[in-house]
């Protein structure tokens, strides 16, 4: 079977996005990871379908796929991709599209200079949602690790993050706590894990270990937990610059009872076809 897709990116976050409106794709964990792999396959952090709607108000469905092959909640980047895919393959002329995913309805708003504006939906904090194993709600919460102790916020943004606050993002353990955190038995469904640094009470700087992926470029919805979690901390503004490895993105959040908002770049590299 020959498909049709295009490769894009977001910060450098990379995807293989499928149009599933007019092609009819499926594709076994094994088959993606091959396809995933950065030597053998088309290489991506997240395979992306395009789906038409399940119910009248909403334009389209959309699916995530991490490049381990698992299928999961919410992809911010992608999310912005997305809404430049749509527009760029004439399957709509919409500014502003209404898309469902497992991990709820979010809204993509094309800007008059092509970035696009994202309403994510609302955090959650609530540890059963996100979901984490823990007593209660809490805004900082102590992992005793075999050899240290850390101290984490947790919050859902449609999928589960964990957040830890580092002095230099340069030198954060990444690779060591990111997968360790990612696994702990108290993130039943996994976590992303990410490292924030904050710069001032308007500028972070992050680094996200995602689940299922490893370190990526960026992570829009990474960007979002971190700056929800440093706002209701009382670190941040409502509107903060969040510096990732591959690019900025702008969150803006009112505080809770209300939508998260993310703004930025969402790029086409080429368009392709492989077997599978
Ligand atoms: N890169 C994404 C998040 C993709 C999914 C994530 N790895 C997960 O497993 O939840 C983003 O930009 O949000």
């Amino acid at each position: 079977m020959l498909i049709n897709f295009s490769k894009m990116h977001g910060l450098g976050n990379d995807f293989m996005v499928v149009d599933n409106v007019t092609q009819n794709v499926f594709l076994s964990r094994d088959q993606i990871k091959r396809l995933a792999d950065r030597n053998f396959g088309v290489g991506f952090d997240q395979l992306l379908f395009v789906e038409p709607p399940y119910s009248p108000e909403i334009d389209f469905h959309y699916r995530i796929f991490n490049a381990d092959g698992n299928e999961v909640e919410q992809c911010g980047n992608g999310a912005r991709c997305f809404a430049r895919f749509v527009r760029m393959k004439g399957l709509t002329n919409k500014h502003k599209v209404s898309v469902s995913t497992k991990g709820g309805n979010i809204t993509l708003f094309t800007e008059k200079d092509g970035q696009v504006t994202v309403n994510m939906g609302h955090p959650q904090f609530d540890p059963q949602h996100i979901p984490m194993k823990a007593g209660k709600r809490e805004n900082t919460y102590i992992f005793r690790l075999p050899e240290q102790t850390v101290f984490l916020s947790s919050v859902s943004m449609g999928n589960p993050h964990a957040v830890l606050i580092v002095d230099d993002v340069e030198n954060a353990p990444v690779h060591e706590l990111g997968p360790t955190l990612e696994l702990h038995e108290r993130f039943p469904a996994r976590a992303n894990v990410g490292f924030m640094q904050v710069i001032n009470a308007e500028h972070i700087r992050l680094r996200v270990w995602e689940r299922g992926a490893g370190e990526t470029l960026a992570c829009g919805t990474g960007a979002c937990a971190a700056a929800v979690v440093g706002m209701l901390q009382g670190k941040l503004e409502s509107t903060v610059r969040v510096d990732l490895p591959g690019g900025s993105l702008q969150i803006r959040w009112q505080g809770e009872g209300h939508p998260v908002k993310m703004t930025g770049p969402a790029e086409h590299v080429y368009d392709g076809q492989v077997a599978v």
